[in-house]
């Protein structure tokens, strides 16, 4: 039996948890909140993430990292994109020296603009091989409500990625394969900024032809920084581009989007902050930006995003801006 260890009991983290569980593993969880753990562990449930589910029997979870990754064959991060770094250096020693390091998060860390999969190489030193991002449209809920979702399993290494992959099809969730890591990373981290905008275009009042143009000019601009980072463009459309971005921004179940709703109707993003879960794409915005500028790709839809969350720009402003851009003439 595969035994696995997702680090990281959140939405996600749990819900991945019982997919794993569901497929056959041994699967042990370490959860940063005492309460969670023992929560996790006693009763099955995670009622502050993901209310109403219950887990499978034979899902462990613990506060103590170390009895968590004890003989882990798989390693899943399940935690913020922010917070990734931070933990992986208290982490890195304790990791089993084999085994794949499956990266959940979407984002691009603020301040270096690294994707998951690099800050992972530069914490542990794991070879290209080890690393894999999985990304889709894969609304938490749903997916622990066991609703028929599919994924993309990114991995360079087919070999990896099908053993990954092995450890989380069930009979609802069903994971793709691909080697392009890095267009389903980028595709992820800019899918949230995408999602913001989509919420703000919502709290504006406006109707289905703006959000349809914010996500259809935002899946553009994401395949320009992918593609300039060396992904390929054919990713962008498939599940982890288009498929993510369908799901998301007509999601209400989005934090993304549910973020975007309420700093388009004018609060602050403190506020908005302040009253729920993590919000990826709010702090991902600047730093998906300055990646792109180091390319020299154009990101208008990101660049305005990133106003209104940084609190220089209104909402209003930021579509005004948007709209009285030179025009274009790339015509998707
Ligand atoms: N929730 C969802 O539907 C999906 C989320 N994701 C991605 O998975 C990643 C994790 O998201 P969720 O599990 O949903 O997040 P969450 O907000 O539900 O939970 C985050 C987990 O990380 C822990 N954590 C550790 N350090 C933290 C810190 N410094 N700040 C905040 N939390 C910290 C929290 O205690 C919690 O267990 C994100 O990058 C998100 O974009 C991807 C697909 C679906
Ligand atoms: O990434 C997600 C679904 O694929 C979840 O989106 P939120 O983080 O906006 O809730």
């Amino acid at each position: 039996m595969t035994r696995v260890t997702v680090l990281g009991a959140g939405g996600w983290g749990t819900a991945f948890a019982l997919v794993l569980a569901d497929a056959g593993c041994d699967v042990h969880v370490w959860a940063r909140r005492d309460a969670v753990a023992r929560e996790l562990h006693e009763s099955r449930t995670n009622s502050v993430y993901l209310p109403g589910i219950e887990l499978p029997t034979g899902v462990r979870a613990t506060t103590d990292a170390a009895a968590a990754l004890a003989g882990a064959d798989l390693v899943v991060l399940a935690v913020p994109a922010q917070a990734l770094r931070e933990h992986l250096v208290r982490w890195a020693p304790l990791l089993p020296p084999a085994a794949p390091l499956v990266s959940l998060a979407k984002g691009v860390e603020l301040g270096t603009g690294a994707r998951m999969t690099e800050v992972v190489r530069e914490v542990t030193g794991a070879a290209q091989e080890r690393l894999v991002a999985v990304s889709g449209p894969n609304l938490a809920l749903e997916v622990a409500r066991r609703e028929p979702s599919a994924t993309v399993v990114a991995c360079t290494d087919d070999t990896t990625g099908h053993a990954v992959a092995d450890a989380c099809t069930t009979a609802s969730f069903r994971p793709y394969l691909s080697t392009d890591v890095v267009g389903v990373e980028v595709a992820g981290a800019v899918k949230n900024v995408v999602a913001l905008a989509v919420g703000i275009a919502e709290g504006l009042g406006y109707g289905d032809n703006a959000k349809a143009a914010v996500v259809t000019r935002g899946l553009a601009e994401s395949a320009r920084l992918g593609v300039a980072l060396g992904a390929s463009s054919g990713t962008f459309a498939g599940l982890a581009g288009a498929g993510d971005l369908v799901a998301t921004c007509a999601s209400p179940l989005s934090r993304n989007h549910r973020a975007g709703v309420a700093l388009g109707q004018g609060r602050g993003v403190q506020e908005v902050l302040g009253a729920g879960q993590v919000a990826e794409g709010v702090r991902s915005a600047a730093a998906v930006l300055g990646l792109a500028h180091s390319r020299g790709v154009q990101m208008p839809l990101t660049e305005q995003v990133a106003e209104v969350v940084a609190g220089r720009r209104s909402a209003a402003e930021a579509a005004r801006a948007l709209l009285s851009r030179p025009r274009t003439t790339d015509g998707i």
